[in-house]
């Protein structure tokens, strides 16, 4: 387990780490997420004791990095596929580290093996692409067979297959019990392979919960419902009604309602009553990318001066339907889910529910197991 106690750094006036408090636990892959400059890999330097704390501890199983007795067999790291001397071969230059740490030599071959490096093991590593430097730093981390293992930014420049082999790989460290902590800008990648992340803003902590927790926590869960086609009476009626009962209604170009503020069973019975036709009622969840996006927004210190990340919230103009006209804009209660209001919604604010599971009746069952198992 890696545990970090009011972790800070400051670089002169610059504060890369501020009051960090998280545990990584064994058997978990835990994802380390943050915009640029966040702190991420100043936090993993301060893991591995290159980076001495400005206050705060950080152990690894109890005990600082440095005073680890034999810290290559407890800990392995892949912080700088590069850091690599151009000049040495692959298999020469992980001889070299096991000697370092009395690994015996056949060990040396296992890990070539199993980040499949055999063929190449005799080349000079300057002539490897990206794809096979992280391949030789995932070999150097696995040398130890560590208890924990740490990966910065692991599949940078892995073509598809070897971001499937990374994902494989660290999925299956960590179900044998071990410790295993990685950062990346993927988000696709990291839904997939982390249950658990942390993510950091401007070197603070901004979150420490199940990846669909995360999900669930931070973003604008809504029903879909459309009504048969050209049954535009139908899908005006039903736009009312869902209105009445206390929905909150906004709708797409082609005339599917995004629904708030009820759950499905609900919306359904009310389509029933009104007689009104579905051809599609389904919950709909955003994506890791997404609610990261909405999470990060205001920690992200470099950013273009059009943010393309707007897109993302809302891809597609929404208009508040006539049902809605006149109708004062419902009470938001603290700690609601917000999204941007949409074109034409006046500014008001577009209310989510304020338990996010509750469009999504069996979201709601998988949100509360995560939390159980974050307990
Ligand atoms: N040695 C250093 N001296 C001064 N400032 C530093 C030093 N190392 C990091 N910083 C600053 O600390 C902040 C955090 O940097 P860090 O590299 O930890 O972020 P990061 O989250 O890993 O970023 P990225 O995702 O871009 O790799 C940045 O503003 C960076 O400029």
């Amino acid at each position: 387990m890696i545990e970090a106690v009011g972790l800070t750094k400051r670089y002169g006036a610059k504060t890369a780490v501020d009051q960090l408090s998280f545990q990584v636990r064994p058997g978990h892959v835990t994802g380390f997420l943050g915009p640029n400059g966040s702190g991420k890999s100043t936090t993993m330097r301060m893991i591995l004791g290159l980076d001495r704390p400005t206050s705060g501890s950080v152990t690894i199983n109890g005990l600082p990095f440095r005073q680890l007795p034999n810290a290559q067999r407890h800990v392995g790291a892949l912080l700088d596929a590069k850091a690599v001397h151009g000049g040495r071969r692959a298999r020469r230059h992980l001889l070299s580290l096991a000697q370092l740490s009395g690994i015996p030599e056949k060990r040396v071959d296992e890990v070539l093996a199993v980040v499949g490096l055999q063929d190449v093991s005799r080349q000079r590593t300057k002539g490897f692409s990206l794809g096979m430097g992280q391949r030789l730093g995932i070999a150097a981390a696995l040398l130890g067979d560590p208890q924990v293992l740490l990966f910065d930014e692991p599949v940078n420049g892995l073509d598809p297959e070897g971001i499937l082999w990374v994902r494989t790989l660290m999925r299956r460290l960590a179900a044998e019990g071990r410790t295993v902590f990685v950062s990346s800008h993927l988000m696709s990648e990291m839904a997939l392979t982390a249950d658990h992340l942390i993510v950091i803003g401007r070197g603070r902590l901004l979150a420490d919960m199940g990846t669909q927790e995360f999900i669930a926590h931070n973003s604008a869960g809504f029903a879909r419902v459309r009504a048969a086609d050209n049954d535009h009476a139908g899908r005006d009626a039903l736009g009312e009604a869902l209105t009445k009962a206390g929905g909150r209604v906004l709708q797409e170009p082609e005339g599917t309602l995004r629904v708030t503020g009820l759950d499905l069973p609900r919306i359904s019975d009310l389509a029933h009553e009104a007689g009104v036709r579905l051809w599609e009622l389904s919950p709909h969840r955003a994506s890791l990318e997404e609610a990261y996006m909405r999470m990060t927004q205001a920690d992200v210190e470099y950013t273009s001066t059009e943010d393309p990340r707007a897109e993302l919230w809302e891809p597609e103009p929404l208009t508040v339907p006539a049902w809605e006209d006149g109708l004062q804009a419902p009470e938001v209660p603290r700690g609601a889910f917000f999204a941007p209001p949409p074109p034409g919604a006046g500014g008001q604010p577009f209310l989510m529910p304020s338990n996010p599971g509750e469009l999504a009746g069996t979201d709601r069952t998988t949100t509360e197991d995560t939390r159980e198992e974050t307990r």
